[in-house]
C-alpha cells in the first residue's frame, strides 16, 4: 500500500550542524508514528520541514505516492497536514467558537452554524466535549489543547503532527487525549507523535523512528521494545533511565511563604491565594500543577519579579518581599523560569552573555571588569558538565535546539551551588538520558543542602526526586505529604482542584515532625494543618 507520506533522503544544515542527515521515514494511512530522538537530534527540523515552515537543502517528500514542494503551513494544510504545537496560539479574551472560526478560511467562517453542528459531532465522536461559548481564559490547560486539537481536526487532516502534546496534561487529561487519539487513527487519521516520554510512546504508538545526530538510526515496534532499549538507541548504551532516589536529610527552614496572596498580572492569570509552605534545607519539595493555576505567580513572587509584603517570603527569619531579584540572589537564590527563550535566557545572546547574566558573582566580575577568560571557561565547563550540544560558546540561545537551551539554563544556576533553588520545570522538553543527568545534579545539590522547590507538571519526575509533595490549582495550595504518603492518583486529583477526601490522618509524619522541629515557624498549608 502506498504510505501517507514519505520522506526520501531530506537534509538540512544550519551553520555548524546538519540538523537533518538523508533522513527517510514513511507514515502509513491511520498510523500513530513516534519520532524519537535525543536533545538536538533534529525532530523538531523534520516536523518543520513536513509542515513547510522551513525548507529542506536536500531531498524529497512524497504525499498519497506524489512528490510534494511544501511551500508553507498554508499549503500543508490544504493538503491535509495538521499540526498542534506545543505552546498555543489562543486568544484568551476571546470565546472557544471565536477562536475557532479565526482560524478557517472566510467563506467557511461566515456559517456559524455549521461550524457549531460539527463542533457538536466532534465532541460526540471523539469525546471532546467543549462548550463553544466559553471564554478562552475560563479553560484549563487540558480543555486549551482540546481546542487546539479541534481546530487542526475541523480541516479534516489525514496527518497530525503532534509536538510533545502531553507536557501539560495531568495524568487523567492524558488518559482522555490518548482515547481520542486512538479514535481518530481508527478514523484512518495518521498521527506523528514526538515525546520524550517512552511508556506514553509505548502505550499508544504502533512504530516509531529514531534520529540521531540528525540521521535515522532505527525504526522499531515500541509495544515490543522496553524502554532501556529504546533509550539505549536514542542515546547510547548504559543510559540510565531512572536517577538514583535517596531521602534527603532535611536541616532547618531555608525559605518560607505566609499566606501570600497576590494577584495574576493581567485579569486573565491566576494569581496565588493565601499560599502558606516551608521549604527546608536538603529537602525537593515537589509542588505539581498545571501550567495556569498560579505557578507563574508563585515563581515571581519567589524570584522577586513580583514583590508582596516584607514578611510575607522569608529566607530563614529576615522578610525578603520587598527584595528585587538581584537582591535575593545575592542571599544565595537561583531560579529557573520556565519560559527559557525571553526570560530564562536572552535569544540574541551568545552562551557566553547568557551565563554572565546570572552568574557574575562567580568570579566572572571583579571590580566590575569581566573576566573574559574565566568566564569562556565557566560557561565550557558549563557546557561539558550538562551535555549541551552547540555549534561552540558563541552561539546564540536561540540556534540551540529546546532540550539543549534547557540543560544550559538548569546548568547555570546549579553550578552556582545556591542556598535555595526554585526551579520550573527543570527537565521539560529535556531527552531521557540528560533528564536523568539533571535529577541528580538536583539531587546532589540537595544533599549539599539546598532547599529545591520544582514546579512542574511531570508527576513522574516529581515522584522520583521529591522528598514532599504539594499542587497548586485555582492559586490555591494542596496539602503537602511526604512522598511515600501520597499518590500519583492523589496527586492527580489535586492538579484537578480537587482537595477533599485526604483524611487528616494521612498527613505525613515527616511534616508533623518538621512543624514540631521548627515550631518558630509559621502554620503549613491550613489543609496540610486540618
Ligand atoms: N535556526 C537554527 N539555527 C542554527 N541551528 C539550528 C537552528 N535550528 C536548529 N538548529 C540546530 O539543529 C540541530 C537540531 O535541532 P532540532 O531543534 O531539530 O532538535 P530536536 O531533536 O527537536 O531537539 P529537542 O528535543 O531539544 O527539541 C540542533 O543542533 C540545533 O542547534
Amino acid at each position: 500500500m502506498t504510505p501517507l507520506l514519505e520522506v526520501r533522503h531530506i537534509t538540512k544544515e544550519y551553520p555548524g550542524c546538519r540538523a537533518n542527515d538523508r533522513v527517510n521515514l514513511c507514515i502509513d494511512m491511520g498510523e500513530i508514528h513516534a519520532l524519537l530522538g535525543e536533545n538536538g537530534a533534529g525532530k523538531s527540523t523534520l516536523m518543520k520541514i513536513i509542515y513547510g515552515v522551513v525548507q529542506p537543502d536536500e531531498g524529497e517528500l512524497l504525499w498519497r505516492g506524489m512528490p510534494v514542494n511544501i511551500k508553507g503551513p498554508a499549503h500543508a494544510r490544504q493538503l491535509g497536514i495538521g499540526m498542534v504545537f506545543q505552546h498555543f496560539s489562543l486568544f484568551d479574551t476571546l470565546s472557544v467558537l471565536e477562536n475557532i472560526l479565526l482560524s478557517l478560511p472566510a467563506h467557511e467562517a461566515r456559517d456559524r452554524l455549521r461550524v457549531l453542528r460539527q463542533l457538536d459531532d466532534m465532541g460526540k465522536r471523539y469525546g471532546m466535549h467543549l462548550d463553544p461559548h466559553r471564554p478562552v481564559s475560563t479553560l484549563s490547560t487540558g480543555e486549551r489543547q482540546r481546542v487546539e486539537l479541534i481546530r487542526a481536526l475541523l480541516n479534516e487532516p489525514q496527518l497530525l503532527i503532534l509536538d510533545e502534546p502531553t507536557s501539560v496534561l495531568t495524568p487523567q487529561e492524558c488518559e482522555g487525549l490518548f482515547a481520542s487519539l486512538r479514535k481518530l487513527a481508527a478514523d484512518g487519521c495518521s498521527i506523528l507523535f514526538i515525546s520524550h516520554k517512552l511508556q506514553e510512546v509505548k502505550d499508544l504508538c504502533q512504530r516509531a523512528t529514531i534520529l540521531r545526530g540528525g540521521c535515522v538510526v532505527d525504526e522499531l515496534d515500541p509495544r515490543e521494545t522496553d524502554i532501556d532499549t529504546m533509550a539505549a538507541r536514542m542515546v547510547g548504551s548504559g543510559t540510565a533511565t531512572h536517577a538514583t532516589t535517596r531521602p534527603g536529610v532535611q536541616g532547618e527552614a531555608a525559605i518560607s511563604v505566609h499566606h501570600l496572596t497576590l494577584p495574576g498580572f493581567s485579569s486573565h492569570e491566576v494569581g496565588v491565594r493565601d499560599v502558606s509552605f516551608t521549604a527546608y534545607k536538603g529537602e525537593i519539595l515537589g509542588i505539581a500543577g498545571v501550567a495556569g493555576n498560579g505557578q507563574a505567580c508563585m515563581l515571581r513572587a519567589l524570584s522577586g519579579e513580583q514583590l508582596s509584603q516584607s514578611d510575607d517570603v522569608r529566607i530563614g527569619a529576615r522578610g525578603i518581599g520587598r527584595l528585587n531579584p538581584a537582591q535575593r540572589r545575592k542571599l544565595g537564590m537561583a531560579v529557573v523560569p520556565e519560559d527559557r527563550l525571553g526570560r530564562g535566557a536572552v535569544p540574541d545572546m551568545t552562551l557566553v552573555e547568557n551565563a554572565l547574566l546570572t552568574a557574575a558573582d562567580q568570579g566572572l566580575v571583579k571590580k566590575g571588569v569581566i573576566q573574559h577568560g574565566a568566564l569562556r571557561d565557566w560557561t565550557s565547563q558549563l557546557c561539558k558538565l550538562f551535555k549541551v550540544k552547540t555549534a561552540g560558546i558563541d552561539a546564540q540561545a536561540r540556534s540551540l535546539s529546546g532540550g539543549n537551551l534547557q540543560k544550559f539554563i538548569i546548568g547555570r544556576e546549579v553550578l552556582q551551588q545556591p542556598a535555595v533553588l526554585v526551579a520550573s520545570h527543570p527537565t521539560w522538553g529535556v531527552d531521557i538520558g540528560s533528564a536523568v543527568a539533571i535529577r541528580e545534579a538536583l539531587l546532589t545539590l540537595r544533599d549539599q543542602g539546598c532547599a529545591v522547590i520544582i514546579l512542574s507538571e511531570d508527576l513522574d519526575e516529581l515522584f522520583e526526586i521529591s522528598d514532599r509533595m504539594t499542587a497548586l490549582c485555582h492559586g490555591q495550595l494542596a496539602p503537602i505529604k511526604a512522598r511515600q504518603d501520597t499518590s500519583v492518583e492523589e496527586v492527580g486529583r489535586w492538579m484537578g482542584g480537587d482537595f477533599s477526601d485526604t483524611p487528616p490522618a494521612a498527613e505525613s509524619s515527616a511534616i508533623a515532625a518538621a512543624t514540631a522541629a521548627h515550631s518558630d515557624l509559621p502554620q503549613e498549608n491550613r489543609h496540610a494543618q486540618a
